[in-house]
């Protein structure tokens, strides 16, 4: 069958990014991306690009090609449901927050929600096409909602998980190294189904990349690669503790091991510990299945990734502390880079909340700078936590729009996002305009250790 109206229900990192590549790959299929988040549409649909709600390079250029064309962002979420051969479900899928599972496993209230919204509204077949990460098994819930809430017409789930990462997403849709396609391929309509979105990637991707698969497989592939490589950042972060304290140096390191082709180069930065919004909710996500089938040393293997990182993120704060001669109370602190890692607007669970919130309990004060993320966004994440009131969050913690400003009169700089623009910094001045001495922590790997010791810098970097 041919795909002729695609609906993809959420407009985030993962629906607008991949629709909008989609639209324009695509330009017979009509590509309609909807929300419930009505400021989320409005910025899609700004008539600047520029506007748009989420930073991606190359994303904007994209976008200004197929919005009006054959992509289109809407709040009518049933208009488009009912128009659409094909539905990706591509909406939030975070940790649990109550009951059951809180704490681990993946909340799928918004995905149940979409199910019953389709079996609602469908007066057509359709196929559905998990986006989300979720977790094994998922389709069979969605089936059973939809076959026993609809109105009759066949339903076929398909499993396309999304592997981009932010930053780079334009790039990673347009090259993946792979796509993934699970589907019920024991039926003439399940590797019917199968074939149309293979047929929607077949426009730009390779055949040999698209990988098709059962659904369980699928599903469970996403959480593992995920899992993959949160575990190689853990592992080469592990091994930067140590190197600090005998010498070695966790680049080297690094790179010694990555020239092992087995091993590889890639995802062995060490740093101040990984963020984002998946790498940890997968995870938890994870060995919350595990747990519930009674694979507890399963379980525990892969929740030590996430201990590892907690401990990365709590051990450079209190590093910062113990430098800082036992105590930043009242102290100013800049802290470069608030988003979880660079060329991204996104900050959810960057390692900056965490330290900035460790060095408050402290009674530090802080200044943050970061190019993409506003400053509603920062308060916003520190808010979450709880961890003191909000009054006190705006007292104690400042917002500025200049990296140097931000380091301005401060005991101590920190380097939180790996932004190249950092790099380019005039450090003399930072430098000359800091209290002395003047404390430098890259928890990126990011600057050269010679020429800031060389201006004057007490330096310290992960892993050295
Ligand atoms: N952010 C990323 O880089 C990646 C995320 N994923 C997965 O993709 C999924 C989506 O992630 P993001 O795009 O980052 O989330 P997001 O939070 O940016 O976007 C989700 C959107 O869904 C909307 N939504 C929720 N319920 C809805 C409903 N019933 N009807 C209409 N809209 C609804 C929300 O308003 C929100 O705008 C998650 O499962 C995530 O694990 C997968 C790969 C990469
Ligand atoms: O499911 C998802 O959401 C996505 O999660 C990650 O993508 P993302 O979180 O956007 O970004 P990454 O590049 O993976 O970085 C995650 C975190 O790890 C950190 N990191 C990454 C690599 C590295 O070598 N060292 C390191 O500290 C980054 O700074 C960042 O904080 C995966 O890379 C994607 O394949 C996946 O689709």
């Amino acid at each position: 069958m041919k795909i002729k109206n695609i609906c993809c229900i959420g407009a985030g990192y993962v629906g607008g990014p991949t629709m909008a590549v989609i639209a324009q790959k695509c330009p017979e299929i009509n590509v309609t991306v909807v929300d419930i988040n009505e400021n989320r549409i409005a910025a899609w649909n700004d008539q600047d690009v520029e506007n748009i709600p989420i930073y991606e390079p190359g994303l904007s250029k994209i976008v200004e090609e197929a919005k009006d064309r054959n992509l289109f962002f809407s709040t009518d979420v049933d208009a488009a449901i009912d128009k659409a051969d094909m539905i990706f479900i591509s909406v939030n899928t975070p940790t649990k927050t109550y009951g059951i599972g809180k704490g681990m496993a993946a909340d799928l209230k918004y995905i149940e929600l979409c199910a019953r919204q389709i079996a609602r509204v469908s007066t057509t077949d359709k196929i559905v096409v998990e986006k989300s990460t979720l977790p094994v098994r998922t389709a069979e819930a969605l089936k059973n909602i939809l076959d026993n809430t609809g109105n009759g017409v066949n339903f076929q789930i398909l499993s396309n998980p999304e592997f981009l990462a932010e930053g780079t997403a334009v790039d990673d849709l347009l090259n993946p190294d792979r796509v993934l396609i699970g589907g019920d391929i024991d039926t003439d309509k399940g590797r019917d189904a199968v074939q149309a979105l293979v047929d929607v990637y077949s426009h730009w991707v390779e055949r040999d990349n698209i990988l098709t698969t059962n659904v369980w497989s699928s599903e469970l592939s996403k959480l593992t690669a995920n899992a993959f490589l949160a575990q190689r950042v853990s592992s080469i972060n592990a091994m930067s503790e140590l190197c600090e304290k005998t010498g070695a140096d966790v680049n080297e390191v690094a790179k010694a091991v990555g020239m092992d082709s087995r091993i590889g180069s890639k995802f062995l930065k060490s740093s101040v510990g990984f963020g984002g919004s998946c790498f940890q909710k997968d995870i938890l996500n994870l060995v919350y299945i595990a747990k519930s089938f009674g694979l507890n040393e399963v379980a525990d293997y892969w929740e030590q990734v996430i201990i590892m990182n907690d401990h990365q993120k709590r051990r450079f704060a209190s590093n910062i502390v113990k430098t800082l001669f036992n105590t930043v109370s009242g102290k100013k602190i800049a802290l470069l880079g608030w988003a979880f890692k660079k060329d991204t607007n996104d900050t959810r669970e960057s390692a900056a909340i965490y330290v900035a919130d460790y060095l408050l309990n402290e009674q530090a004060e802080i200044v943050v700078y970061d190019p993409k993320v506003k400053k509603e966004q920062v308060y916003a994440d520190l808010d979450y936590l709880n961890s003191r009131s909000e009054k006190e969050n705006r007292q104690r913690v400042s917002v500025v729009n200049d990296p140097y400003t931000c380091t301005k009169d401060s005991h101590a700089v920190a380097v939180m996002t790996e932004w190249d623009e950092f790099k380019e910094l005039d450090w003399k001045k930072i430098y000359n305009e800091m209290l002395k001495p003047a404390f430098l922590f890259d928890g990126r790997r990011l600057l050269e250790r010679d020429t800031k010791e060389e201006i004057g810098f007490e330096f310290y970097a992960i892993g050295s």
